[in-house]
């Protein structure tokens, strides 16, 4: 006992997040004696944070999360060393040998990108890191050591949850789709980036597409005004774009009609005259702006009529071009922007309406355009004593007793944890075992562009990479680049790979590399014509070990009630990249002493024992209770031999 209090004396442990989970760390670490302790979080104290983030208060509201969580630890215990860092982990300053100087790192964190970033630069700096992710009710801690254990990316993540182009612009049968659809096509043609590629129009008329009608037709005309616009575009999306669709009998065969919805049909008073007024509207800030209160509504839990939506609708949209008219054209969904929640549930709502779908809350609504599963407060504070377990373990050097614990939310034998002993680093990960990938893509149309946005930085989490094709540097990133190399490489960007001065055709080899993370890879280039735009939409396809990652590497983890913002582009909804990860599938699970494969515990349809833990995954970017919306989230429960699994219907 005494080397153990010693170990954790002479410990010096780097934090690595201030938030659900690391409030809970950081108080537990103290009371475990540890003495010198780094924290390192991007971010400021918001006041959805308080509820479970419980180093901060009301009046920390925009202070920095790290200095305040130290603060308030160093209340209790004065005598000990905590350094606070408020920045982004991925700074340069956090360099190979910043991490160096720590004895273990513990990860807190709630996005994906952040998470591998660290997991390379442990590796590189040869540090344990003991990684962690909550979810609702369900949590896990995994612990990394490299050359001993697999590291954070030897597991594929689990895929996130996509829907079918077509689902969300033509036919859909659940309000999730009319989410998707108000968010990542509706929002994104009205008030974001005109260049980006969006499949509103497309789609929408499919059956009748005449182009005069798709044309423009959410631009602004000149002297358009603000209700007339709305009325129109309104009119345009759940009208004639529902008629139009309709004249397509061969869709409708085996499914319910929609019915169009016509401004007309829901106010047939002069609908301006319905709006709230603006001046209403005491505007501080942009987060301020809302349609809500000059409509009369109130209460985001209430279920608003047809006719209310189609109001919330045309004012919301009238207050983002009288009221934050410069952000048009910048503007992504984000959860927390109260006036593009409201837009958002609106037409969703008046989509599902039209499509017999049930309509939903502005709280429901947010709650599925912003991927949040609500934390559940006890999980951070199980998932962080689990973190220090693991930490002294490190400490000590107990290899044989270091576990991958699994926070269940359908107890096994009634245990609540579920330790499973961690694996061998696996030989084929691209990150610890430097395997080459390769790359399907067509090298006559993709620009390098494509490739240095698509694989290198979207899919292989690189933030400064440099690509050389043999001996020859095709690009370059960071600062200190000299500027006719630096001219070159942003030329080359704008070139097709075949084009390049060292062309890269089939057969090519390139390297990728990222200094900062002392990570290379090196990527077999495969020549290919065409690809599957449902299915490829990327128009490449990388494949080897790698993990599964989003489009949006800021799409954080759900520690709570405000987790994330949306996903930005189809197919599919943005998951939570706080991903409880599947028990892989050969896990060896430590159960009272005895080892089984976790396969041994699947069912007949291959299923994850662990269904809660799975569906989890599978559906995290909806209320626990609605996890699985395949609806084959059913409860299992184990009968006397605990290994067995059986069905309650
Ligand atoms: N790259 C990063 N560098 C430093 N800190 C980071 C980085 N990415 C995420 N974090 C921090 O990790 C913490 C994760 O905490 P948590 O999951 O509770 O999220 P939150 O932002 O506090 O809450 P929520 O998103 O649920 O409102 C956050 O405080 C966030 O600032
Ligand atoms: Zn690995």
């Amino acid at each position: 006992m005494d080397s153990q209090k010693q170990a954790i004396k002479g410990a010096k442990v780097l934090m690595v997040g201030a938030g659900g989970i690391g409030c809970e760390l950081l108080k537990t670490l103290a009371l475990s004696g540890f003495e010198d302790i780094h924290i390192i979080d991007m971010d400021t104290i918001e006041v959805s944070n308080l509820n479970r983030q419980f180093l901060f208060r009301q009046w920390h509201v925009g202070q920095s999360k790290a200095k305040v969580a130290r603060d308030a630890v160093l209340k209790f215990r004065p005598h000990i060393n905590i350094m606070s860092y408020h920045a982004n982990v991925k700074d340069p300053d956090f360099s190979i040998d910043f991490f160096k100087q720590f004895n273990v790192v513990l990860n807190g964190l709630d996005n994906l990108d952040a998470r591998r970033h660290v997991n390379r630069i442990c590796l590189a700096a040869n540090v344990p890191l003991v990684e962690s992710g909550t979810t609702g009710f369900l949590g896990q801690v995994t612990v990394h050591v490299k050359s001993k254990t697999e590291c954070y990316e030897c597991q594929p993540k689990p895929t996130p949850k996509t829907y079918p182009v077509c689902t969300i612009t033509s036919t859909p049968s659940k309000f999730v789709h009319c989410i998707v659809w108000a968010k990542d096509l509706l929002f994104a043609k009205l008030f974001g980036d005109k260049n980006q590629e969006n499949d509103l129009n497309v789609r929408s008329g499919d059956a009748a597409s005449s182009s005069e009608h798709t044309e423009d037709v959410f631009e602004r005309r000149l002297n358009e005004d603000p209700e007339q616009y709305g009325q129109r575009i309104y009119d345009h999306v759940f009208g004639y774009n529902i008629d139009a669709a309709l004249a397509n009998e061969e869709t409708w065969r085996n499914r319910n009609r929609p019915k169009p919805i016509y401004i007309k049909d829901v106010m047939p008073d002069k609908p301006q005259q319905q709006n709230g007024n603006l001046d209403d509207n005491s505007v501080n800030g942009n987060s301020t702006v809302s349609a809500m209160p000059s409509l009369g509504l109130k209460n985001p839990q209430n279920i608003w009529s047809l006719l209310e939506n189609t109001r919330v609708f045309l004012e919301s949209l009238k207050l983002f071009l009288v009221k934050r008219e410069k952000e048009i054209g910048n503007l992504t969904f984000d959860k927390d922007d109260q006036l593009a929640v409201e837009f958002v549930t609106a037409a969703a709502n008046i989509r599902a309406a039209s499509f017999g779908i049930p309509m939903q809350s502005l709280f429901e609504a947010k709650g599925i355009a912003g991927n949040i599963v609500h934390a559940v407060a006890t999980t951070n504070a199980i998932t962080a004593g689990l973190i220090v377990i693991e930490a002294i373990k490190i400490l000590q050097s107990d290899a044989t007793n270091y576990r991958m614990t699994y926070i269940v939310e359908h107890p096994l034998r009634k245990m609540l944890l579920m330790p499973v002993e961690p694996f061998e680093p696996n030989k084929s990960c691209y990150v610890c075992s430097e395997t080459p990938l390769s790359l399907e893509i067509n090298t006559n149309r993709s620009k390098l562009r494509d490739f240095v946005e698509k694989i290198v930085k979207n899919k292989l989490g690189m933030h400064y990479p440099s690509i050389l094709h043999g001996t020859s540097i095709i690009y370059e990133c960071g600062d200190d680049i000299e500027e006719d190399f630096a001219q070159n490489y942003a030329l080359n960007l704008e070139k097709f790979l075949s084009e390049l001065p060292s062309p890269v055709t089939s057969g090519a080899v390139l390297t990728v590399e990222d200094y900062q993370q002392e990570l290379s890879c090196s990527i077999y280039i495969k020549h290919r014509e065409e690809f599957d735009e449902e299915k490829e939409p990327d128009g490449m396809l990388l494949t080897g070990r790698m993990p599964v990652l989003s489009n949006d590497d800021t799409w954080p983890i759900s520690n709570g009630e405000s987790s994330s913002n949306a996903p930005k582009q189809l197919p599919g909804t943005k998951e939570d990249s706080d991903e409880i990860s599947a028990i892989p599938a050969d896990t060896e699970i430590a159960l009272t002493g005895s080892k089984r494969k976790q396969s041994e515990i699947s069912d007949v349809d291959g299923e994850v024992a662990i269904s809660a833990c799975t569906s989890g995954i599978k559906g995290s970017n909806q209320k626990p209770e609605e996890v699985d919306d395949n609806g084959d989230d059913d409860v299992v429960m184990l009968d006397e031999n605990p290994y067995k699994k059986k069905r309650l219907h």
